[in-house]
This record gives C-alpha cells, sequence and structure tokens, in this order.
C-alpha cells in the first residue's frame, strides 16, 4: 500500500483520484512546520504541495520512503529541487492546469490597475462618493510589454490583443512564426521598457529574471507606465520600484507576489497608494485548483505504480512522440548497465554507451540515466534510480561518454555498453528483436542470443572438444538444470565464451568447480532483477 501525505490545502476532487485508488493511502495534513514534517515523512511514498510547504533539504533526509513530491501548480521554487535529485526523488508540476486562470488573474490586475478599482472602492465603503480621485486610463491602443511569453504570457497576450493593445514581448525561446501568429510584435528587454504603457511580466524567478526590472530598467521607462507582476517576487525589484513610483516615473503597480510571502506588516507596498495586491491569488480558482491536482494526482499514481509519467521536473522533458520511441528499451539498459557491472572488476572509470540504427535519431539521454541506474545499482542498490543515477556517477566521478552511429551492424536498432574500469575493459550490447522482445547480441564483442532474465551462467573457456560437456556435466551433477545455452567464439580452437540460462542460484563452491576444469578460464554468475 502506498502513503501519499498532502501538506498543503489541495482541491478533494482533485486527488479524489489518490483516495479511490485501491493500491494508495492518502492522509490530509496541511500546515505543518518542518520538524513536525520530518517527524512523519518517513513513512510516506509521495508528498503533495501547493507553495506553502517547504521542502527543505532536512525534509528529503527524513524522507527514506519518498519516491515523488508533486506541485500542485507551476513554480517548483519552495521544492529544493538540488536535494531532491541527489536523494533520487522525483518532483513534478502542474504546468498546464492553472495557465488561464493566472492570465486573467494578471489581466483583471491590469484592468483595476488602470482604473483604480481597489481604491475606489475602499473609499466608497468607507462613505466618501469621489469621482474626481480614480481618473483612470483605457488598455486600447496602449502598449503591452509582456516579458515571458511562455504558457501565461501568451495567453496575457492573446487578450491583450482583443483589448486593442499593441504587444511587445520578449522570450528566449519565442520565435518569429508563432509571434507572428499571436499577433506580438518581438523586442528586447531595452526596447520593452522603453515603449511598454503597461509591463507585465510571467517568466519564473531565476539567476537571470532576479531584478530583471530594477533602477536602471526604472530609469529609462516611459513616464506613467504602470507594472504588473503575477509571476514571481524578485523578478521587480521591490525597493526599486516604490521609488520609481514616488518619483513620477510609473503611474501605478498590481502586485500578486512578493519576495518574501507573506510580506512583514511594514511591506511598503502594503499602504502605498499607487500599488494594489492580492495575496498569491493568480492561481486561486476552483477550475485551476481541480486541474492542477487532478494532474498532480495521475501523475503521482503512475509514479508509485512505476508506469510512465511526464511533467518531471528534475529530469529532462522529453516529447510523448520520443517518449513512445525510447521507452521499450528502458528495460533492456537498466539490464544491460546491471550485466556489464556484474561482469567487471575494478573501480569503475567510464561508461561508454553507443546508441545505433533507430535510436540514433533519437534524444536517448533517458535511456543513458537507466544503463547508468543499472551499472551503479551493482553496488547502490534501490538508493539509485533515473533522477539521480547521473548525479551519483558525478559525484564518483565516473565519466560517462555517449555516441551515436547510424548503422547498426545487423541490427534496426542497437545499444552498447562498455565499463572501463582500472583492471579492464567490459563490453554487453543488446537489442529489441521484432516479436521476441529484449536480447543481449554481444558480450565482450562474442555474437550470443540471450534473453536478459533470471540467472545467468558466463563462462569464458578455450573453444576445445568435451568443455561444453563437462560444464553440463558438473552443473547436473549439483542439481543445477539448465534452460538454454549459447556458445560465442571468433575463430574456431580460440577463446569462446558459454552463455548458461539456469535454474537455480550456481553457488560459490560450483563456481569454483567449474573454474578447476581444464582449459575453462572464468566463471561468474548473472543475475537480473
Ligand atoms: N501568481 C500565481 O499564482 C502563479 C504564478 N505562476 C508563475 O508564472 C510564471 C510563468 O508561468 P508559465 O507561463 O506557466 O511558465 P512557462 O514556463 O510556460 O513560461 C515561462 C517563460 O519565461 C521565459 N523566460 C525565462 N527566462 C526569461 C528571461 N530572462 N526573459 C524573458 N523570458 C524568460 C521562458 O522561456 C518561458 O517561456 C512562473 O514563474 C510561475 O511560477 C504560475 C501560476 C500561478
Ligand atoms: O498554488 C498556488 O496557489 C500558487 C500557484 C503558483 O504560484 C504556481 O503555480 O506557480
Amino acid at each position: 500500500m502506498f502513503k501519499v501525505l498532502v501538506s498543503d490545502p489541495i482541491s478533494d476532487f482533485g486527488i479524489q483520484l489518490l483516495m479511490d485508488a485501491p493500491d494508495v493511502t492518502v492522509d490530509k495534513k496541511p500546515g505543518l512546520s518542518e520538524d513536525e514534517l520530518i517527524g512523519v515523512i518517513g513513512e510516506y511514498d509521495a508528498l503533495l504541495v501547493r507553495s506553502q510547504t517547504k521542502v527543505t533539504p532536512r525534509i528529503m533526509q527524513a524522507a527514506k520512503k519518498l519516491k515523488v513530491i508533486g506541485r500542485a501548480g507551476v513554480g517548483v521554487d519552495n521544492i529544493d529541487l538540488d536535494a531532491a535529485t541527489k536523494s533520487g526523488i522525483i518532483v513534478i508540476n502542474a504546468p498546464d492546469g492553472n495557465t488561464i486562470t493566472t492570465c486573467e488573474h494578471a489581466f483583471a490586475m491590469m484592468m483595476a490597475l488602470a482604473r483604480h478599482i481597489p481604491q475606489a472602492y475602499v473609499k466608497t465603503i468607507q462613505g466618501t462618493w469621489d469621482r474626481k480621485s480614480f481618473v483612470g486610463v483605457e488598455l486600447r491602443n496602449k502598449t503591452l510589454g509582456v516579458l515571458g511569453m511562455g504558457r501565461i504570457g501568451s495567453e496575457v497576450a492573446k487578450r491583450a490583443k482583443a483589448f486593442g493593445m499593441e504587444i511587445i514581448g520578449f522570450d528566449p525561446f519565442m520565435t518569429e512564426e508563432r509571434a507572428e501568429k499571436i499577433g506580438v510584435k518581438l523586442g528586447t528587454v531595452d526596447e520593452i521598457i522603453r515603449q511598454a504603457d503597461f509591463l507585465t511580466v510571467h517568466t519564473p524567478l531565476t539567476a537571470e529574471t532576479k531584478h530583471m526590472i530594477a533602477r536602471p530598467q526604472f530609469e529609462v521607462m516611459k513616464k506613467g507606465m504602470r507594472i504588473v507582476n503575477c509571476a514571481r517576487g524578485g523578478i521587480i525589484d521591490e525597493l526599486a520600484l516604490v521609488e520609481a513610483i514616488d518619483e513620477g516615473i510609473v503611474a501605478g503597480a498590481a502586485f500578486d507576489v512578493f519576495e518574501a510571502e507573506p510580506p512583514q506588516a511594514d511591506h511598503p507596498f502594503l499602504t502605498h497608494p499607487k500599488i494594489i495586491v492580492t495575496p498569491h491569488l493568480g492561481a486561486s480558482t476552483i477550475e485551476a485548483q481541480e486541474n492542477v491536482a487532478i494532474d498532480v494526482s495521475e501523475q503521482v499514481l503512475h509514479i508509485l505504480r512505476e508506469e510512465p509519467f511526464k511533467n518531471a521536473v528534475n529530469m529532462p522533458p522529453v516529447p510523448a512522440t520520443v517518449m513512445n520511441k525510447i521507452q521499450p528499451y528502458f528495460g533492456l539498459a537498466e539490464k544491460l548497465g546491471y550485466f556489464t557491472a556484474q561482469m567487471s572488476k575494478g573501480p569503475l572509470l567510464e561508461i561508454v554507451v553507443n546508441y545505433s540504427g533507430d535510436l540514433a535519431e533519437v534524444d536517448t539521454q533517458p535511456i543513458t540515466r537507466y544503463i547508468v541506474k543499472g551499472v551503479l545499482r551493482q553496488h547502490l542498490g534501490s538508493d539509485v534510480n533515473v533522477v539521480n543515477s547521473m548525479h551519483l556517477a558525478k559525484v564518483r566521478d565516473i565519466n560517462i561518454i555517449v555516441q551515436q552511429s547510424s548503422v547498426a551492424k545487423g541490427f534496426t536498432n542497437l545499444l552498447s555498453v562498455t565499463l572501463r574500469t582500472n583492471e579492464e575493459e567490459r563490453h554487453v550490447a543488446g537489442t529489441l528483436l521484432n516479436g521476441y522482445g529484449e536480447r543481449i547480441v554481444q558480450i565482450d564483442k562474442y555474437p550470443v542470443d540471450v534473453a536478459p532474465e533470471g540467472h545467468l551462467l558466463l563462462v569464458k573457456h578455450n573453444d576445445k572438444p568435451g568443455l561444453i560437456g563437462s560444464v553440463g556435466t558438473l552443473l547436473g551433477d549439483n542439481g543445477i538444470n539448465i534452460a538454454t545455452m549459447q556458445v560465442g567464439r571468433k575463430i574456431v580452437g580460440g577463446s569462446a565464451i558459454m552463455v548458461l540460462s539456469v535454474d537455480k542460484i550456481v553457488t560459490a563452491e560450483v563456481i569454483q568447480a567449474l573454474k578447476n576444469i581444464p582449459d575453462l578460464n572464468k566463471a561468474k554468475e548473472i543475475v537480473f532483477f
């Protein structure tokens, strides 16, 4: 039974899927402190959060069983991603479910700002009928600058078009074609801040975007412009903004997010007459909260059940079309890594992975993660997974080389793994055979055809008559049944290998007895999972 902890208020409707799952129990414990969370997290397989829970390295250290942290929303800045990756915990988010809601909030803030709605409301309910202080501006014919033209920024731009605004945007990933399609002119950040009557930001908070709008940018802005931040506190320098408003450069600002949340009681935004604020409500609609909770619950369930999943934040994104192509190789990749590691002697220095044939044409990064996981599980067991395998290799100074070639030497696809240790170099290659599944087709350059499953016995010997019989007899005498046998050699009478699949464990004594057979050079048991 998997245990899921929900530590923030998340829509019940959204997590119903988890609550109904026969193999899952869900505990809802919103508002736990860090220490309280540390006290309980050890028993959970999954943690679901919104933005209140700060998932710190201390929490992750205590989370011995945790496989996944699901963020019901977009930004994962409340989760220490490095610590999660090092602990092998998958972090997923729900990037699409709150796009429209947040876009509508940004738009609502822009309109409220243009027409002083919050200020006028307060005065009116206080009994003052003041029609002079709140003369606003139209959006029509104004220039809207959009920094960050991802999901939310693009939706804001589309709506602004309908209001008759000119839109000028910047996003490092926005192409001219896409910009044209949504009716946006592309510009540099400098051009945008000089031209915008309204500026809205929709980027994540990164080292690059932190204070991307600060004193130098305010100095060149159009006098009387207005600014909206419904993305992340810190993209706009809060103190520089207050100065720019007081100096008459900026006419007003609307903020849903703060550099520190919740803001201190004396935060200047909270009393400034030209700044309107909301308490990080961008994603707070019934629809968005249901959407993100459903999305994240579905993916968490997939991860717990070891099924394919999407929206992992601490693993490279893979488009669905590519995923369909590479996913069948994951199992083979891990087995090849595990096999080669069991064959190898000495501290590992380098893993060389070669993808050939069909596989040379796609992004094979995720397959490499499985190979590295397979290699490392020999010594790290269940501490290694596809999230932390590359990191664990790196911290052990294991060099990973990935090569691709379009020729697959007689196969439509070939996956090969070479391990270089400080003593030797070992090599195993495998393929997916149509209708037959996973096959190991090369061991140390000897051609073989073996299914990577159960117990294998790997024997290196000289190609001499009677040797195969001696091995069979010895195994038989020890009650070990041979299911299949493969012999590979390069030249008649030269060195050769034998790969036997056997029905039970070959004990150390039997291995030693095998090694005593004349012309038998090495014997090693290989197991699969
Ligand atoms: N207030 C709220 O409740 C909510 C806030 N958000 C925040 O809104 C932001 C945008 O969310 P989405 O549109 O869903 O994300 P997204 O990932 O679709 O878009 C972000 C865009 O910012 C761009 N970007 C990154 N660095 C940039 C830079 N230096 N200059 C210009 N563009 C840059 C990226 O290329 C990307 O296209 C995120 O920070 C997210 O956390 C999202 C949902 C709710
Ligand atoms: O969960 C929330 O309400 C915050 C949403 C948010 O900021 C995000 O999705 O990035």
